[in-house]
């Protein structure tokens, strides 16, 4: 009888055995499609909790009734990053979990303001466009907007569009040019000369706003307005990665991607190890922009971008700029728009995009 647990015969065993799939790759989308994901899950006050506290966001709107309800929320809502990563984390069987990078995301609308815990999701994808990638041939680039509604009403709650790298079933062929590698030594030594006159480029002052209500970003910005100056300020906290951001967040909104769960596929990729997802990286930096201002609510974030892999034993720091600070017709906030930078404790940038967020006015 044959031992299928022998250490030989079960070696041969993997060797012959089909691997059933998940997920897709670049061959699979077709351009226009519409794919409804499966349901995902219902939003809770306790993965809200544990998102939140885990990234620093430590808003009390999202934490305490009393204040949930100054702030003209019915309950405690859930938070806006918690529900950014469900809504994603319920698209990642189908879109992403072959692998491949998250590259960026653009277009984030937060349709409801305060979402409460016990929603239901539903949420679809639609493939926006598809291209070959000319630097990697084993990959494809895939862009698709993902719309995440209430299930019970059908109100849309968020939506954004997202761009991955995803693995080809078969390489393209290519005459071996630009398939990436490592930087020659004169592409090195241009990264040199520009990152020694970058500074030069930088305007002369950058200035930081007093506090964090609406009339400082103003204020600052009145004050950078015709001068040499920009709004832009490092925040102080940081965060390491370790086990539980980068596999107990993602894991903990049913994201499947193998990057951040999976020691051993990883252990042949570029980062040849488990990576942060990049949505705990983006959430680390705003938690960290969120502490140094007077949020009220979130309105749309654009331009995000993912320059570098996270990995766990990694320090996310933050980094903003103001870009504008508008009234609006709104009482007690104003609008401010931001940009946006995640680095790590080398000062390379791991993220950024810019945010649109109404920030309270001093009563
Ligand atoms: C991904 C990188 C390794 C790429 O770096 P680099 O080698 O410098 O390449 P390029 O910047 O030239 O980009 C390669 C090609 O991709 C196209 N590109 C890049 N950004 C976009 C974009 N926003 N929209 C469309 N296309 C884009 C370029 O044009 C190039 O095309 P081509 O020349 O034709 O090949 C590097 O950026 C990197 O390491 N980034 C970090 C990635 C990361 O860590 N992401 C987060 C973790 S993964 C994750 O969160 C997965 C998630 O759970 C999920 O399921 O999605």
């Amino acid at each position: 009888m044959t031992d299928w647990t022998d250490s030989d015969t079960f070696a041969a065993a993997l060797n012959r055995a089909e691997t059933k799939q998940k997920g897709n790759c670049f061959e699979d989308f077709a351009e226009g499609e519409t794919i409804e994901h499966s349901p995902g899950l219902e939003l809770s006050r306790h993965g809200s909790e544990l998102w939140a506290g885990q990234t620093l966001n430590y808003d009390p709107a999202y934490w305490r009734p009393s204040v949930a309800e100054e702030r003209g929320f019915g309950e405690v809502p859930v938070h806006p990053d918690y529900l950014l990563a469900c809504v994603m984390g319920a698209s990642v069987e189908d879109l992403s979990e072959k692998g491949g990078y998250f590259l960026g995301r653009d277009d984030l609308r937060y349709h409801r303001p305060g979402v409460e815990p016990g929603t239901e999701l539903r949420v679809e994808s639609v493939v926006e466009s598809k291209a070959e990638s000319s630097s990697r041939p084993a990959y494809g680039i895939v862009t698709w907007e993902t719309t995440g509604y209430d299930a019970a009403t059908g109100e849309r709650l968020l939506s954004y569009t997202r761009t991955n790298m995803i693995p080809r079933r078969e390489p393209l062929a290519t005459d071996g040019a630009g398939e990436g590698g490592t930087a020659t030594e004169s592409e090195s030594a241009d990264a040199e000369a520009s990152s020694a006159s970058a500074d030069a480029d930088l305007p002369e002052e950058l200035l930081a706003p007093e506090g964090g209500h609406f009339e400082d970003f103003r204020e600052a910005l009145d004050r950078a307005e015709g001068r040499d100056a920009a709004v832009a300020y490092r925040h102080e906290r940081g965060r390491t990665v370790d086990d539980t951001t980068v596999a107990q967040l993602p894991l903990s909104t049913l994201n499947t991607a193998k990057q951040h769960h999976n020691g051993d596929v990883m252990a042949d990729s570029p980062s040849g190890e488990i990576v942060a997802y990049g949505d705990v990286t983006r959430s680390i930096a705003l938690g960290h922009a969120r502490s140094d201002e007077r949020t009220a609510r979130e309105v749309a974030c654009g331009d995000e971008r993912f320059h570098d892999f996270v990995t766990v034993g990694d320090t996310i720091y933050g980094f903003t700029r103001a870009l504008d600070a508008r009234e609006t017709d709104r009482d007690g906030a104003g609008e401010v728009t931001f940009e946006h930078v995640a680095f790590n404790q080398r000062d390379e940038p791991v993220y950024s995009g810019t945010r649109t967020a109404l920030i309270r006015k001093r009563n």
